[in-house]
């Protein structure tokens, strides 16, 4: 796009596998097509308090295979303020940066368009989040390897449960959102999987005990959805020691677990398409708009809806799980 020279980059948020597999796509594919690149460290701290650095095609040598970020991330107080913001954009202008691109979850790209709108900066979104929580793509960059883990992870914990004939709460994280509950309980030949969108319309647990849990079965894995509101797994098994002592229920919470290691190759290749697609984007003169997959082909979708995550959650999904654990 015209007036477009200086591309800065950052990562906001919590950090996801697959996030430095995009900073290589993005600052490649910009310095290919004449761009400079500046590399922000801290997420939209680094903007706030200036920690912009020189970003050359060695920056993003041999970081496609790594988990985290190269550039560090983090949650900025300041950002959220009109002052903080003041801040980051005289700095930006300093820095000689016209547009970003930003690769971070629903936080980070709702003040992405917050910033943009007030100080006319072109902004293009990647979504970096293991949480899978935004819409308009079908995949968020970070998902696929957290699946993974869990995945990894539950295999584990099956054998205990079978073998000590337990039930297993296993909690996931998800932030509210219930897609890495459901599909590695898919993923898993879990027995169920407790998800925030359905909290208000079922008790889950009941449902579970009295209907789907295997009257065959003495064992079983059940993925619980971290949910801050309900108390999640820990609440789940003290619920399960009142109501249904005949089972001996445990807990693992994976917690950041979930966040590290290196990148599936589906990840990589997600950021990899996704961070080229953002410099195609700018080049086309979009701004203000996220890049997602839709049907493995590359949308632009505006921050607002981006940030709605309005993609529902697959009641065929939840068929599947209760269907393949009779
Ligand atoms: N409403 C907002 N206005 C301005 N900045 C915001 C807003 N919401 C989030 N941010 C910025 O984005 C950062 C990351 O958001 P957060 O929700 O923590 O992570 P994520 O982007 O991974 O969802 C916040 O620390 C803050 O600096
Ligand atoms: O690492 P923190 O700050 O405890 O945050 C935990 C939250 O971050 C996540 O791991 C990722 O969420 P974001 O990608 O939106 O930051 C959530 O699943 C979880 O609720
Ligand atoms: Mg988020």
């Amino acid at each position: 796009m015209a007036g477009i020279k200086s591309i800065g980059i950052l990562t906001s948020g919590g950090d996801a596998p697959g996030m430095n597999a995009a900073i290589r796509a993005v600052t490649r594919s910009a310095i290919f097509n004449g761009f400079s690149v500046k590399g922000i460290m801290r997420g939209y701290k680094g903007l706030v308090f200036n920690e912009i650095v020189e970003f050359k095609s060695q920056s993003v040598s041999n970081i496609i295979q790594l988990g985290g970020t190269i550039l560090k991330t983090a949650r900025s107080q300041e950002f959220t303020t009109p002052e903080g913001r003041k801040a980051a954009y005289d700095n930006m202008v300093a820095a000689g940066i016209d547009a970003l691109v930003v690769i971070g979850g629903d936080g980070s790209l709702t003040g992405a368009g917050i910033f943009a709108e007030e100080f006319n900066v072109p902004i293009v979104g990647l979504p970096g989040t293991i949480d899978n929580d935004l819409g308009g793509t079908d995949s968020t960059i970070g998902y696929d390897t957290a699946l993974n883990t869990i995945m990894e992870a539950v295999d584990k914990l099956r054998d205990t449960a079978s073998s000590h004939e337990r039930l297993f709460f296993v909690e996931v994280m998800g932030h509210t959102a219930g897609y890495l509950a459901l599909n590695s309980a898919i993923a898993t030949g879990s027995e169920a999987a407790i998800i925030p969108e359905m909290e208000t319309e079922v008790d889950q647990l009941a449902e579970l005990i009295n209907h789907g849990f295997r009257k065959s079965k003495n064992s079983a894995i059940v993925i619980v959805a971290e949910n801050p509101k309900t108390g999640g797994a820990t609440a789940l098994a003290e619920r399960v020691k009142k109501e249904f002592p005949q089972y001996d229920a445990r807990v693992t919470i994976l917690g950041h677990i979930q966040r590290g290691g290196s990148p599936t190759a589906v990840d990589r290749i997600l950021a990899s398409r996704m961070g080229e697609a953002a410099i195609e984007a700018i080049l086309d003169g979009q701004r203000n708009v996220m890049i997602g997959t839709m049907n493995g082909k590359i949308v632009y979708v505006p921050f607002a809806k981006a940030v709605k995550h309005d993609k529902g959650i697959d009641r065929g999904a939840l068929d599947l799980v209760k269907i393949l654990s009779i």
